[in-house]
């Protein structure tokens, strides 16, 4: 029986798509994490953690070196609340473009006896432009920057991309109206508005600071429904007192942005509607259970894609470092324990590679294989699956 263990609120079609070997459990001893936006970063991993799933597409709070470390592989849900934050960033470009949020606020508190003169009078204070024809950057076209690019241009804007990563996947997906940046300044420079739809990472903290602020034009807004930190406050704040910029939109609040009328913060609903929820604990729920079950790899973050069938009664997966004779001492051992090898397959990413081995026979004096393999030092886990 696997334990899974989850730290936030996972709703329940994740849990029904378990089957009966799985227990949800709020062990110290978990095989599995299904998770959100807990902070992993203060937590020490269990040994026994095969596999963290985080249910969305950011995994700034998981810790990627200490996870591969421990032989635990780490997957997303890739795209399962692309459209839930495309939704509300549709919402917000609307917002912004007409001053909704302010008209809104000034309508609810507009109370009295000249109720309708005073606002017949003071509507003015909150005229809109239209987004048609508008230049919209969008920073970073996966999975949610795709779907927002294209929506933009449907509501007639056009949209300008910047992704020096972008995946042929991706590629795919955006409308061949979206026109290709060379570089983040060239996005920026004639952008009415800008969103940004990165990672974060070390390369993208502050990635909108003074430089990139000094590339866009006056009157911008910005919008960052990705994480906190990768648009820089203190530049942000510059910007808006300075009347560079008109406006920040946000799902990330922190102190120094509360309370201006010109900074909208959302508390992190880009991805929480029952469909985005659904999706995410569904996706993870699978990857948790393909993972165990057949040790396939498909889109992790610190493991390589490696999949084959799994078609004998034993497999033996290892995860290690990417250096050289590994395989080769992976093979030794099995050799000396007399075990014929099926098939072998092996893939690397970065400084982590991966070794899926089938087996038709094993005795019961093979039974400390997996020891064995355990212990080559560059191994992070080593691990058999019956099937
Ligand atoms: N507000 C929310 O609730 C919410 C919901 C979903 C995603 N997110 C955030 O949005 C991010 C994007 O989500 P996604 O599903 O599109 O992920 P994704 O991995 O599909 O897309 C990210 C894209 O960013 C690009 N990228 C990486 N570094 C870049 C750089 N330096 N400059 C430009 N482009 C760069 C990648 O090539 C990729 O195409 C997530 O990492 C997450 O932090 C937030
Ligand atoms: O609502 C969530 O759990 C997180 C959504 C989002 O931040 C993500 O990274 O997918």
């Amino acid at each position: 029986m696997y334990q899974v263990k989850t730290y936030n609120a996972i709703v329940q079609a994740g849990f029904d798509r378990f089957t009966d070997q799985y227990q949800i459990n709020q062990t110290d001893d978990a095989d599995a994490y299904l998770i959100r936006s807990v902070n992993l970063h203060e937590q020490e991993l269990p040994q026994n953690l095969k596999v963290i799933v985080r249910a969305g597409a950011g995994f700034n709070n998981v810790p990627i070196d200490r996870a591969t470390a421990n032989g635990t592989a780490v997957f997303t849900t890739p795209g399962s609340n692309a459209n839930a934050v495309k939704e509300l960033m549709v919402a917000m470009l609307i917002a912004a473009s007409r001053n909704l949020f302010a008209a809104a606020d000034y309508a609810a508190h507009n109370s009295g006896a000249d109720i309708s003169k005073r606002t017949e009078h003071d509507k003015t204070k909150f005229n809109g432009q239209e987004l048609l024809g508008k230049t919209l950057a969008v920073i970073g076209v996966g999975h949610v920057g795709s779907l927002v690019a294209n929506a933009a241009s449907q509501l007639g804007m056009k949209v300008v991309a910047y992704d020096p990563y972008l995946s042929s996947d991706a590629a795919w997906r955006i409308s061949t109206d979206i026109h290709r940046a060379k570089t983040l300044a060239t996005a920026l420079k004639k952008a009415d508005y800008v969103t940004i739809h990165v990672p974060k990472n070390e390369e993208t903290t502050g990635m909108i600071g003074a430089k990139a602020f000094a590339a866009m034009k006056d009157g911008v807004t910005v919008f960052n429904f990705a994480r906190g930190g990768i648009v820089n406050n203190t530049e942000m704040l510059k910007a808006l007192d300075s009347g560079h910029a008109k406006g920040y939109y946000t799902d990330f609040g922190s102190d120094e942005i509360l309370n201006r009328k010109d900074v909208i913060i959302t508390p992190h609903i880009g991805g929480s509607t029952g469909e985005a929820e659904t999706n995410g604990a569904v996706q993870g729920a699978e990857t948790i259970m393909d993972y165990l079950e057949t040790g396939n790899v498909q889109n992790s973050v610190n493991l390589p894609n490696l999949q084959a069938p799994f078609g004998t009664p034993y497999r033996i997966t290892v995860m290690h470092q990417n250096i050289p004779n590994m395989v080769g001492q992976i093979a030794t051992i099995l050799a000396n324990a007399n075990i014929n090898i099926e098939n072998m397959s092996n893939a690397a990413k970065d400084k982590v590679a991966y070794t899926i081995i089938d087996v038709k026979h094993l005795q019961k004096q093979d039974a400390n294989i997996i020891d064995q393999l355990n212990a080559i030092q560059a191994v992070y886990r080593a691990r058999l699956i019956k099937k």
